[in-house]
């Protein structure tokens, strides 16, 4: 059983539909990410879950428990009552209170009896690691100290679900790797929910058990990190989760799986390989092809010219113009930095791997 179902989630602010009858289910106790581009409705989703924003259409459960419910009228439960926790990008924690104050501060105002309340900020503190840092004035931590701040007022309510928005854009590379880790161990040990917004896609693929990928307004692909890396629906996924090229492909139509449940295709009208069968009655596709898959293949019947090559120290990074591609379209290619070849040079390659997609 799911523990949270959201069903044919939509909102729209007047013609302008920004979230698009999305439908998801998270699991107990796993972490959901949500990416995609600026501006194709990540906050909105969060904030309707949250109960900030009221949905056009759709319906949200939490536990079984209906939050809100538009086609059947069912009143909205308010966002204090959903037992839902959210930390923003911006820190939200009040400057000229000591983290102690900030910390308890949810509890303060529900009244809770003042020894219970201090157990209570000290178990957080130790959960986001700011034990010995409670008389200290939330503005003299660091950013990645109040964004913990933050997280610890968010946690102390004990909430079934822990929305996150984009809580480590502000942060460094280093704090924010390090802060990935906790988040991901706070879900572990707590065995709490979590959804978390980004759109840093390293970020995405790191640290969730499913990835929602979403393009304006409308959820494109729901998976585990490495079904959308290996197994990407579109050329939308393919080129957002881990760059992938895209290459013009054709196929013959009616084809079955092969024992291997493979399917012939043609790169490039050029190049004949096998992928992964998928039932789709079109022709005319593309193949979707990882930099790391493009091998030096002597004659393979595909040349392409090197345009570029970025030396990276452990291996070489190569930029082609394959024959029978859109002449800006420049393929990558990773390849051992003994295999040397200057720009303009003239190669054959070959495709080890790659998928079939429609659109
Ligand atoms: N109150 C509002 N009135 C009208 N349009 C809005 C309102 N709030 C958001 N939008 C529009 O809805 C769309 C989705 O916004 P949202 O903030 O959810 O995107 P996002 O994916 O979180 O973007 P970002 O990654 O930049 O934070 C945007 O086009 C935005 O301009």
């Amino acid at each position: 059983m799911a523990k949270l179902q959201i069903q044919n989630l939509t909102k729209k602010y007047g013609d302008n539909t920004v979230v698009n009858k999305m439908t998801l289910d998270v699991e107990n106790g796993q972490l959901t990410t949500i990416v995609g581009p600026s501006g194709c409705g990540k906050t909105t989703i969060l904030r309707m879950i949250a109960g900030f924003i009221t949905p056009t259409g759709g319906r949200i459960d939490l536990d079984e428990r209906t939050l809100v419910d538009i086609e059947n009228g069912i009143s909205e439960v308010t966002p204090e009552n959903r037992n839902i926790g959210m930390v923003f990008q911006s820190y939200a924690v009040w400057p000229h209170m000591n983290v102690f104050d900030n910390v308890g501060y949810p509890l303060k105002i529900r009244k809770t009896d003042k020894r219970v309340l201090e157990a209570e900020v000290n178990r957080v503190l130790r959960v986001v690691h700011l034990e010995g840092l409670e008389k200290r004035m939330a503005h003299e931590l660091s950013g990645g100290q109040q964004q913990r701040v933050a997280l610890a007022r968010a946690l102390i309510l004990k909430p079934k679900l822990l929305l996150l928005d984009e809580p480590l854009s502000n942060l460094d590379a280093a704090l924010r790797e390090e802060m990935r880790g906790e988040i991901k161990e706070i879900q572990m040990n707590q065995g709490i929910t979590i959804i978390n917004v980004t759109h840093d896609q390293i970020e995405a693929m790191t640290m969730s058990d499913k990835v929602a990928v979403i393009r304006d307004g409308i959820l494109e692909q729901y998976a585990s990190p490495k079904e959308l890396y290996e197994y990407p629906i579109n050329r939308f996924v393919a080129q957002f989760i881990g760059t992938a090229n895209i290459l013009p492909a054709t196929k013959e139509a009616g084809q079955e799986p092969d024992e291997n449940n493979m399917m012939t295709i043609r790169v490039c009208d050029r190049y004949t390989m096998k992928v992964p069968f998928k039932d789709s009655d079109q022709t005319e596709g593309y193949a979707a092809v990882r930099a790391q898959h493009i091998e030096d293949e002597a004659g393979s019947g595909l040349k392409a010219i090197v345009r570029r090559n970025l030396y990276q120290g452990s291996q070489i990074e190569y930029y082609l113009q394959v024959d029978g591609c859109e002449e800006e379209d420049l393929i990558r290619m990773l390849m051992e930095v003994d295999f040397e070849k200057p720009e303009g040079s003239v190669i054959e390659i070959g495709i080890e791997k790659a998928v079939w997609l429609d659109d």
